[in-house]
């Protein structure tokens, strides 16, 4: 089954609705770009045309378009080989043809790796470009000053719902779809702005039925919950696309959550093709929650949702009979089975990942196991105060780490001294709360040997990067980014 919004997706800038004057500006700007080689900054929320726009735009200049991610780590290499490469065949100061066209996706999202320099990195890119660069953005104010003023902006609006309207026509008038135009107008209404998820709506609910009326765009509230087992039964065994797609709305657990259940579940019942299908759609909605994960833009929550819930039920080819042992996934038998224990994980590999400069994966996997190792039971106790300060855990987090229960006066007392000596290194301005802490005992030096950490250095650097990176300002952001979390555990 194909994914509408990809089938559909404007090949040309005029096939792009809704955006008529940042479209003429954008094509503007790269048949300008040989006088003024900057870059351009197209930002507005998900769903609004944005990549599809800039891709279009190669298309009509003709021009070869590479898609990168500005988080990535990889983008710096990967742009001075198209740039080399682009130099070296001598197409650089020719004609339009043959130029390629950097997108840079995620451009408001460049530290969201808890990498401080990026931005500083792209924004040099950006400058030094020998090739027309895009930048997509979701919030042209996330990005920094610097880049900012480098670049041209061009800002992509909502999608109106007197636009929405034609595209879901021209749809279904490709798609052989039947419908009452109150059914679409219902449906651009009821995605206000974002015609990815208007697509996607309508590619669910055609699934299930030979002509679109009015009714069946449900658009109120939805207050009853459903379990997840009832869930997975209307995924895997009965639902079409979009009953499942609502009642996903009525499980209460996150997308994540979601994913796991069905990706665990869906191989008890079904089988190859149809299987293989429904990977696909998880593969597609994983990368979406990877997005959520990078941006903290929850808004892309939906788009992972439709591809759980909508994809995999469409992906099912022949009726599912009989009653199926569905399961926890095994992942969470590894990880902690209550959400409670995963939000305390996280939590910690957040604070860890934000401090240090790594990725929350490489957090949990590298740099937890050891500091578990290193504080195994609060001892010795010196160090696992100077963690508890370095990282602003909290008893529940200390407890975790350290395999001790959270209401024993230990960990209490520990998560005070963090305190205490937090307040004081604020004091003193000494630059970290770990760095009168470094000094410790024979025994924690004999415990760091036995996880063997020193040979490759991570948890010095773990510290002194808190120390060198941890500026004022960075604080206030990581406080933003964690008041934000803190309404989604
Ligand atoms: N203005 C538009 N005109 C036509 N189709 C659109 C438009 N906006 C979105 N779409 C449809 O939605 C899909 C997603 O659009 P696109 O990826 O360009 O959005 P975006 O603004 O870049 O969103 P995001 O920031 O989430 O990447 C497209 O493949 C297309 O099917």
């Amino acid at each position: 089954m194909v994914d509408w919004t990809e089938k559909y997706r404007p090949t040309t800038l005029s096939e792009v609705r809704g955006n008529d004057s940042a479209r003429d500006d954008l094509k503007q700007w790269a048949e300008t770009w040989d006088d003024h080689r900057e870059a351009v900054v197209v930002h507005g929320s998900p769903g609004v045309g944005k990549t599809s726009a800039a891709h279009a735009l190669a298309n009509d200049m003709g021009w070869d378009a590479i898609e990168l991610n500005a988080s990535d780590t990889r983008t710096k290499d990967v742009i001075e080989r198209v740039a080399g490469e682009a130099a070296k065949s001598g197409t650089l100061g020719g004609g339009t043809g043959g130029r390629k066209l950097v997108i840079m996706d995620e451009a408001d999202n460049i530290h969201g790796n808890a990498d401080r320099g990026g931005a500083r990195a792209v924004t040099r890119l950006v400058k030094e470009a020998t090739q027309p660069m895009v930048l997509i953005a979701n919030e042209y104010y996330d990005m920094s000053n610097a880049l900012r003023n480098a670049c041209q902006e061009i800002e992509f609006r909502d999608v109106g719902k007197r636009s929405i309207v034609p595209v879901l026509r021209d749809v279904c008038r490709r798609e052989g779809v039947e419908y009452e135009d109150a059914a679409l107008s219902a449906l651009a209404q009821k995605n206000a702005g974002d015609l990815r998820s208007a697509i996607n709506d309508l590619q669910a609910l055609a699934e299930e039925r030979e002509v679109l009326t009015e009714d069946d765009i449900v658009t109120g509230d939805r207050d009853t919950t459903e379990g997840i087992f009832d869930f997975l039964d209307d995924v895997i065994k009965e639902k079409g696309a979009q009953e499942s797609l609502y009642a996903a709305y009525d499980v209460d657990e996150t997308p994540d959550d979601l994913l796991n259940w069905v990706e665990d579940n869906v191989p008890k019942d079904y089988g190859r093709a149809e299987l293989a299908d429904a990977y696909g759609f998880l593969a597609n909605a994983d990368k979406w929650l990877g997005r959520v994960r990078a941006t903290q833009d929850y808004s892309y929550w939906r788009y992972a949702t439709d591809n759980v819930a909508a994809g995999v039920a469409a992906a099912r080819r022949e009726p599912k009979g009989g009653w199926t042992r569905y399961g926890p996934p095994s992942y969470w038998s590894k990880l902690g089975r209550t959400k409670g224990t995963r939000n305390t994980r996280d939590y910690v590999a957040r604070k860890i990942a934000e401090k240090s400069g790594c990725s929350m994966a490489s957090a949990r996997r590298e740099v937890m196991p050891f500091l578990a190792a290193m504080t195994h039971h609060c001892k010795p106790r010196e160090l696992t105060v100077a963690m508890a300060a370095a990282y602003d855990l909290e008893a529940e987090h200390v407890a975790f780490v350290t395999g001790s229960g959270k209401d024993t006066n230990k960990v209490a007392d520990i998560v005070a001294d963090a305190e205490a000596s937090k307040a004081e290194a604020a004091v003193e301005h000494s630059g970290g709360a770990f760095a009168g802490q470094t000094d410790v005992d024979a025994d924690v030096e004999a415990k760091e040997d036995t996880a063997e950490t020193d040979e490759t250095g991570d948890e010095a650097d773990v510290f002194v990067d808190e120390q060198e990176t941890d500026t004022k300002s960075d604080d206030a952001e990581d406080d933003d980014m964690q008041s934000g979390l803190d309404e989604f555990f």
